[in-house]
């Protein structure tokens, strides 16, 4: 009897929720994406409706065959995404002591930071080799300009921490810089995704007047094993993301195809990389595809040992109002099916107890907050 091999699988966590694929190859492949498409976001800024519904198009192809993409001109200035990662990586320099100050566990939204494996996206590993400082919205900084708003929560009371020791003064403002100029363009791609959902596009403008909204900036040291991970595969779980990434010579982050296999995203100098996220999926019906991905800042069996360099990134989350209650978008539903409504800040909520949950049975690692 001919014994057929077991089939290999990709394994990966969603929301603290295991889940696997099949690694297809030759005959039993499926079509999808080898690559993440690379579009040119000038036309955002552009007068023309015909120009941004033609970028539009483009972006609503990735969004659907991809669920990501690189964000080429996106207007964003350089100088300040370089400067940004210079505060950044001076940040991760600084004492222990200053960067505990303002551990996570502190805050009720794990405002601050978060040391090496405390958090732990794939149970499979011994944590996520990372550090990470974590920022978002908050009615309280000065530096958002929003009023405090009665009918919410907690906005009359801050939600961030931010270092208090002199050697950490740079750290705010160039964070806020870059949190600002993120959060402005993010409008403007929320406007190109409404008009490639076919809606007018100011058609999320009345839910995004006060975003849920994060920068998390990361510092991951260079892998030693390859059996570790700088982030455990996983799927985001706000409405969409913005990468920026610094420069490695091997690609760290990865995205998972439809055949199961890793695809590499490059560093490409000053350039977003925008994916789609769990939310976004759910409001498009399932149109849109939130991508499994992971960081693996492992430089490979080919380089010698400790050849390894150091991996900086400042993902910037972004979904509606917290109190805003949406649903799959009505011209995407099917006809005779019924649609539960979510409230943005309890969709976060229960996606925050299930990673919370899955990761304290195991009695090790801590909770996620995408
Ligand atoms: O560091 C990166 O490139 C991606 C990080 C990420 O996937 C996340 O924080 O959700
Ligand atoms: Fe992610």
């Amino acid at each position: 009897m001919i014994e057929t091999p077991p089939t290999p699988y990709v394994h990966y966590h969603d929301g603290g929720i295991p889940g696997r694929r099949p690694i297809l190859k030759g005959a039993s492949a499926k079509p999808t994406f080898t690559s993440v498409p690379k579009i040119d976001m000038q036309r955002v800024y552009s007068p023309s409706l015909s120009d941004r519904q033609a970028l539009a198009a483009e972006v609503g192809a990735a969004c659907r065959d991809v669920g990501f993409f690189y964000a080429v001109n996106h207007g964003v200035d350089e100088d300040l995404l370089d400067g940004t990662f210079d505060a950044v990586k001076r940040y991760f320099a600084l004492e222990k002591d200053v960067k505990m100050e303002c551990h996570n566990q502190k805050t009720e939204k794990f405002r601050g930071y978060e040391g090496f494996l405390e958090g732990k996206l794939d149970p499979g590993t011994r944590g996520d080799l990372k550090e990470g400082f974590l920022m978002g919205e908050d009615f309280t900084d000065p530096e958002q300009n929003l009023t405090p708003l009665p009918h919410l929560p907690n906005t009359s009371k801050p939600r961030n921490q931010w270092p208090s020791h002199p050697s950490a003064a740079f750290f705010r403002p160039a964070i806020y810089a870059y949190y600002n100029a993120m959060l402005s363009f993010s409008r403007r791609l929320l406007q190109i995704f409404a008009l490639a959902l076919d809606l007018p596009e100011d058609y999320f403008d009345a839910i995004t007047t006060h975003p849920m909204t994060n920068v998390r900036a990361v510092h991951y040291p260079p892998q030693t094993s390859p059996s570790d991970v700088g982030i455990g595969a996983h799927t985001d779980f706000c409405w969409f993301t913005l990468v920026c990434q610094s420069r490695t010579s091997f690609p760290a982050l990865e995205v998972l195809n439809a055949n199961g296999i890793w695809i590499p995203v490059h560093h490409e100098p000053h350039t977003f990389i925008v994916n789609i996220a769990d939310f976004l999926k759910l409001v498009t019906g399932g149109r849109w595809a939130s991508t499994v991905h992971r960081v693996r800042n492992y430089p490979g069996d080919s380089k010698e040992e400790g050849k390894g360099e150091e991996r900086y990134s400042m993902p910037f989350f972004f979904s509606p109002n917290e109190d805003a209650k949406v649903s799959v978008l009505p011209h995407l539903r099917e006809e005779g099916k019924t649609y539960e409504e979510f409230v943005v800040g309890e969709y976060f909520q229960k996606r925050l107890e299930v990673d919370r949950t899955t990761h304290l049975k195991k009695g090790e690692g801590r909770r996620r907050v995408y």
